[in-house]
C-alpha cells in the first residue's frame, strides 16, 4: 500500500527475515527443497487482499484465476514443472466461494498443475493465499543468481499493460484481471540455458534491483527497446512498462549463443555489464515500483 510518509518497505523487512532464517533462502521467487534422486521442490506462497489486489468490477472466476496465476508464475520463474496448489480463503461472503474456487481450478488445470486443498476461514477483507508446489531437474533450476557480465537482459512479453488497465486503458483488462504465467516459457529457458531469472510481479525497475541484490554485475537496459503496452502513447507506456505491477512476464538474462530460445517470446532488452548498478539509457534507474510499504 502507498503511504506518504514511509518509514519500511517489504524489502527492508526482508532483510529483517534473513537474520532469522537463512538469507540465501530469501533470494529466489520460490524456496528450494531437495528431494533426492537429483530432483528439486520449489515452492511459493503469495497473499492476495480485495481492496490492494482485486479492482472493482472483477469476478470471483478472476479472483481465483489471479490468485493462482501469481503463485504459478514464482514456479515458472524458476524453469519448474507445477504440480499442486493449495488455496487459503479468507472469505467475506460465502456466495462467493464457488466462483473463486472454479477460477483456481480452470488455472491450475490451463497450466498442468492440480488444485488439491486449502483452508478456509470467515474473514472481514476477501483475502486469499495461495501455495504453489513444482519440480525441476536441479541442473536445469534457474535461480535469479547467475547473472554474467555480457549476458543480454530480455523478458516474455509486454510490459505495462496491468498498470495501463488501471490507470483507465481498459483494452487491457484482461491482461490485469487475468495474469498468464509463463510455466512452458520458463522451462523452455531453463533448458536452453538461461543464467538467470525472476517474474516481475513488481515491474520492470524493482526485478531489476532485485537481480542486482543477488548478483556481483549490474544491469543496464534500453528504454527502446523495451516491450510497450498497446494504445497508450510512448512516453506513458515507458513509464508504465519501467514501474508498473501486475505484468507476471519472465525477466531473465542469458548468454547471446543460446538465442532465439524455440517457442519464446523473447524480447531483448539490455545487458550485463560490470559495476554494480541499474541502468536506464545510460542514467541510474529509480528504485520505484509495486511495493508494500509501511508508514509514521
Ligand atoms: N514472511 C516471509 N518469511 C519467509 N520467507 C519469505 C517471507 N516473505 C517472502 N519470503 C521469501 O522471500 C522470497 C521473495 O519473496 P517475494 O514475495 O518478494 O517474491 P515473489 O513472491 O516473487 O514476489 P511477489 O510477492 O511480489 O509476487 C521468496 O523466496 C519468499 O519465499
Ligand atoms: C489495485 C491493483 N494494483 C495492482 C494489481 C496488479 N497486481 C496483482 S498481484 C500484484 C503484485 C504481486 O502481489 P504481491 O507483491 O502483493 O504478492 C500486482 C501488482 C492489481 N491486481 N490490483
Ligand atoms: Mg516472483
Ligand atoms: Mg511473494
Ligand atoms: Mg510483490
Amino acid at each position: 500500500m502507498k503511504r506518504r510518509c514511509v518509514e519500511v518497505d517489504e524489502r527492508a523487512l526482508h532483510k529483517m527475515i534473513g537474520t532469522i532464517i537463512d538469507p540465501e533462502r530469501l533470494e529466489d521467487d520460490c524456496a528450494v527443497i531437495p528431494c533426492g534422486d537429483g530432483r528439486l521442490l520449489v515452492a511459493s506462497t503469495d497473499m492476495l487482499h480485495e481492496t490492494t489486489d482485486f479492482p472493482a468490477g472483477m469476478t470471483d472466476w478472476q479472483i481465483g484465476w489471479m490468485a493462482t496465476a501469481v503463485t504459478l508464475s514464482d514456479i515458472a520463474s524458476m524453469g519448474a514443472r507445477p504440480g499442486q496448489v493449495l488455496l487459503a480463503v479468507g472469505l467475506d461472503r460465502p456466495e462467493r466461494l464457488r466462483g473463486i474456487m472454479e477460477g483456481a481450478r480452470d488455472c491450475c488445470a490451463r497450466f498442468g498443475a492440480e488444485l488439491v486443498g486449502g483452508d478456509l476461514d470467515a474473514h472481514g477483507e476477501l483475502t486469499i493465499v495461495s501455495t504453489g508446489l513444482g519440480t525441476v531437474e536441479a541442473a536445469q533450476i534457474v535461480r535469479r543468481r547467475g547473472a554474467r557480465p555480457g549476458d543480454i537482459i530480455a523478458v516474455t512479453g509486454p510490459l505495462g499493460e496491468a498498470q495501463a488497465a488501471l490507470v483507465g486503458y481498459d483494452r487491457h483488462w484482461k491482461e490485469l484481471l487475468e495474469p498468464q504465467p509463463r510455466v512452458r516459457e520458463g522451462m523452455a529457458l531453463a533448458r536452453a540455458g538461461v543464467s538467470a531469472m525472476m517474474d516481475i510481479s513488481d515491474g520492470l525497475a524493482l526485478s531489476l534491483y532485485d537481480l542486482l541484490g543477488v548478483n556481483d554485475c549490474g544491469f543496464s537496459v534500453d528504454t527502446a527497446r523495451l516491450p510497450l503496452p498497446a494504445g497508450v502513447p510512448e512516453d506513458e507506456g515507458r513509464e508504465l512498462a519501467l514501474y508498473g505491477g501486475g505484468d507476471f512476464e519472465l525477466l531473465f538474462c542469458a548468454p547471446p549463443g543460446i538465442l532465439p530460445v524455440a517457442g519464446v517470446d523473447v524480447h531483448v532488452i539490455g545487458e550485463v555489464i560490470r559495476e554494480r548498478v541499474v541502468l536506464a539509457d545510460g542514467e541510474p534507474l529509480e528504485r520505484r515500483g509495486y511495493l508494500h510499504e509501511w508508514g509514521g
